[in-house]
């Protein structure tokens, strides 16, 4: 039934294939540092980007999430869609949206006043990226009554500073006020290698954006199918525009494996 579905998104070129990363392609860990991509998958990429092209689309900055991958050849996209490489960053400059630039100082300013409370946030990380950043309270002793407290202490600046806060798995996001989401940086790569067929997989809120846009390309003719990874917490809305529904990260990675052999069976036909 998975393999009906993905047979004609193989069939078509150019194929592109874009996943994101944590609770994707790597399984929720207890601090952004300690995460791993799960066994198996870097070899896949490698292998996958030998027939299409292959993109991350992360919430990480470019930088975090292509240390974590390290896959040459692939298309990095960061920071929900404002940064992009079209490389590992050591061989390929990060080029931000120029849109972006304005929210740089108004993020800091919001990330600072977080660091400048850290005492009273025991177990908070504050992860930095180029525009906005993430707040952490996975490893807060009550993480719901810090993410109230979080958001109470962000909620007044961010509005003064014009910056958005957004959610994600036990993580609060200082985000730039702009249209620009993970849907966007989606068709954008579309445009970019004139995709005729793409398949986006993802499990968290902001990859909604993504899925949505998977339907938007589908209904103007691309041949085009999202994966989405459940886990515990998975968001209804995800479950029903997923066109793929697989368990946990381990499900993502033996549905990869799957269309990386089916990809080398065509080849060879
Ligand atoms: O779009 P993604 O690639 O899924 O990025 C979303 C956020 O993911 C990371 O945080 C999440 O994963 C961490 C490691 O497993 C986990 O500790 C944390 O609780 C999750 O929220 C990443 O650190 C963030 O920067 C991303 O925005």
């Amino acid at each position: 039934m998975m393999t009906e579905k993905i047979q004609p998104l193989l069939m078509q070129s150019p194929l592109g294939l874009l996943f994101d990363i944590d609770g994707t392609l790597s399984p929720i860990a207890p601090t952004p540092d300690e995460a791993r991509l799960y066994t198996g998958v870097e070899k896949l990429l490698r292998q996958a980007s030998a027939y299409a092209h292959v993109g991350i689309i992360t919430g990480r900055a470019v930088k975090d999430g292509a240390r974590l991958v390290d896959v040459d050849g692939l298309t990095y996209i960061g920071t929900h869609g404002l940064e992009w490489s079209d490389g590992l960053p050591e061989t390929h400059p990060i080029q931000l949206l120029p849109e972006a630039l304005p929210y740089v100082e108004p993020g800091k300013e919001l990330l600072d006043l977080v660091e400048s409370h850290l005492t009273e946030f025991p177990g908070v990380i504050v992860q930095r990226k180029n525009v906005g950043g993430s707040i952490h309270y996975r490893l807060a002793p009550e993480p719901e009554q810090t993410r109230e407290r979080l958001l109470a202490l962000l909620r007044e600046p961010a509005q003064r500073l014009q910056m958005r806060l957004g959610e994600g798995k036990r993580v609060v996001e200082v985000l730039a006020p702009l249209k620009i989401n993970k849907g966007h940086a989606l068709r954008r790569y579309v445009n970019h290698f004139g995709l005729r067929s793409v398949l986006f997989a993802g499990d968290d809120r902001t990859d909604l954006d993504a899925i949505l846009e998977i339907e938007t390309l589908r209904q103007e003719g691309y041949t085009a199918l999202s994966i989405v990874v459940q886990h515990q917490d998975t968001l209804p809305a995800l479950l029903e525009h997923g066109d793929i529904i697989v368990q946990e990260v381990e499900g993502m990675v033996q549905l990869f494996e799957r269309i990386v052999a089916g990809l080398h069976q065509q080849e060879k036909a």
